[in-house]
């Protein structure tokens, strides 16, 4: 078979000529995936352009009803590509089919589904207003979309973060220029035939490859005619696309990095809480933003707590994605492989124990190129170890005890990230007691990643700016305008 060249997709075609092309490496075996175009300066003026086309064309006119309709469309066809959509996430990231069929495609057309719902049903906000001369006016405020919204996400849930929020921008009548990570080109390749297949206007739908710095990412983020940026990715990108946003006065939304705990008191449900960690730690091989990486567990029943979750991760099966056993994939790149095994080597010299895991598995021939790495538990690190404090992402979580609920509390908001939370108990007042103080954008009691696309999501600190879900991204992709009416018949001199 031979390799796909992925290109930029810009007013409605894919375009032919790029400067330079990359290579997407598998990150199973170390194959050669695909070649991608590299969109330029030139590329992303294009697309900003078409995109202002689009929107003093007709779909500027569109309304909230035709805009709804099409977003249905759209998670039809993604529905009726299922396949495409299924190969290229594996392609491209190695995780397990099982996973990627039923958390990333199948959110893909979730996420449509909720927006063009949450669109259909969506209000004005308005106010009858009391002076106190006895006048009386209608205040309403009336939505427009931003314009240009640049949407730049990173490779662990390729499609499923993409769609999230381009499904919300498109609902508000908004077009996008979407970069998606350099290790994931693919799937967004996918949707962007989708789209064209699906009737979205030319314009409405821009896809450009690329890296970050010196590339389309920055091209894109200090572009003159971005009018917002929404970006899932490491905080300090967070921080430089700031940067690059504020000379425009750019309105941002950031889904940044986590260090998340997970609280397990002493009256749980171990078998329960066992489960659930276990998903929460090693889902995805540990590279979802709201993965635990931090595990405390109230003193009498951590040895019990810590026994299941090592026999739980040693029985996690990693191999091919296609194969119908397999639980666990490979980290994304080498790369990142290095910087998650530099956290086992420093959690081992500063005198952790690995309960499970803690080196790089042979996987035979095969998959010995691959980006592989064990899931991993420690034990006997104190709360100040770089293992209990910086985002690793990856299959990795430390242990830790803790006597009190007070001394819980304290341990799990002792960070500067604040994006999510578990609490493992048999005792509801006790789990929406410490939900609540919790200091973070999602807190869950007993369980984990369980969605609502209606809530409000997104993390504090670190973690992020603002939320997006139902009509907070509502809020975002769009620009209120005030309307007064007065309803008196007179006018003060
Ligand atoms: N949701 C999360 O919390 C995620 C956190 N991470 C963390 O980030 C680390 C690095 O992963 P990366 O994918 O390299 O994250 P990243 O934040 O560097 O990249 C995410 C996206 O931003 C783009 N980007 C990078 N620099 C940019 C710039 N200056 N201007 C505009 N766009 C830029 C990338 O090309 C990619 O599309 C991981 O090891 C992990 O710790 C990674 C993925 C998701
Ligand atoms: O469910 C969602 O909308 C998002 C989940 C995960 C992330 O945002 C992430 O890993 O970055």
């Amino acid at each position: 078979m031979t390799t796909p060249t992925l290109r930029n997709f810009v007013g409605g075609t894919f375009l032919d000529a790029a400067a330079a092309t990359f290579e997407k490496i598998s990150p199973v075996d170390g194959s050669l995936v695909a070649h991608v175009a590299e969109a330029d300066r030139g590329t992303i003026d294009t697309a900003v352009k078409a995109g202002r086309a689009a929107l003093e064309g007709r779909w500027g006119r569109f309304t909230a009803h035709e805009r709804a309709a099409l977003l249905r469309r759209i998670a039809g066809r993604i529905e009726e590509r299922f396949d495409d959509l299924l190969a290229a996430e594996i392609a491209d990231t190695g995780k397990p089919r099982d996973l990627a069929r039923d958390l990333d495609v199948a959110r893909a057309a979730a996420n449509f589904r909720a927006f063009a719902d949450i669109i259909a049903a969506e209000g004005l906000d308005s106010y009858l207003t009391e002076m106190p001369d006895g006048r009386r006016a209608l205040n309403y405020a009336l939505r427009k979309p931003l314009g240009v919204v640049a949407v730049i996400v990173p490779w662990n849930l390729p499609l499923l973060l993409l769609t999230w929020k381009v499904a919300p921008a498109i609902a508000c009548g908004n077009v996008v220029i979407v970069k998606p990570s350099e290790e994931t080109p693919s799937s967004a390749t996918v949707l962007a035939e989708i789209m064209a297949e699906a009737g979205v206007p030319d314009g409405v739908f821009n896809l450009v490859h690329g890296f970050g710095p010196n590339s389309a990412g920055e091209f894109l983020t200090t572009h003159e005619g971005i009018d917002g940026i929404t970006f899932t990715g490491e905080s300090s990108t967070g921080s430089t696309i700031m940067r690059a946003a504020a000379p425009n006065v750019r309105p941002v939304s950031f889904e940044l990095g986590g260090k998340n705990a997970a609280l397990v008191f002493a009256d749980t449900d171990v078998d329960r809480a066992v489960n659930g960690l276990t998903r929460s730690i090693f889902t995805n091989t540990g590279q979802v933003c709201l993965c635990t990486e931090r595990v405390y567990i109230e003193r009498p029943i951590f040895e019990e707590v810590a026994a299941g979750l090592a026999e739980r991760a040693k029985a996690l099966v990693l191999g091919n994605p296609w194969d119908a056993a397999t639980t666990t994939g490979p980290l994304i790149s080498l790369n990142h492989r290095k910087k998650v095994f530099s956290y086992l080597e420093r959690a081992r010299e500063q005198g952790g124990t690995a309960i499970a895991g803690g080196g790089i598995p042979d996987l035979g021939d095969d998959l010995a190129g691959g980006a592989w790495i064990e899931p991993t538990l420690w034990t006997g690190l104190s709360h100040d170890a770089p293992v209990m404090r910086e985002e690793i992402f990856g299959p990795v979580a430390g242990l830790i005890p803790f006597d009190t609920e007070e001394e819980a509390v304290r341990l799990a908001n002792d960070t500067r990230y604040g994006l999510a939370a578990s609490v493992w108990t048999g005792d509801l007042e006790r789990g929406h007691r410490v939900a609540g103080r919790m200091n973070v954008g999602i807190s869950w009691v007993n369980t984990w990643f369980m969605r609502d696309l209606r809530s409000p999501f997104g993390g504090s600190g670190l973690s992020g700016i603002g939320r997006e879900g139902g009509v907070h991204s509502l809020h975002f992709y769009t620009e209120p305008t005030n309307v007064c009416v007065n309803l008196s018949e007179v006018e003060p001199a």
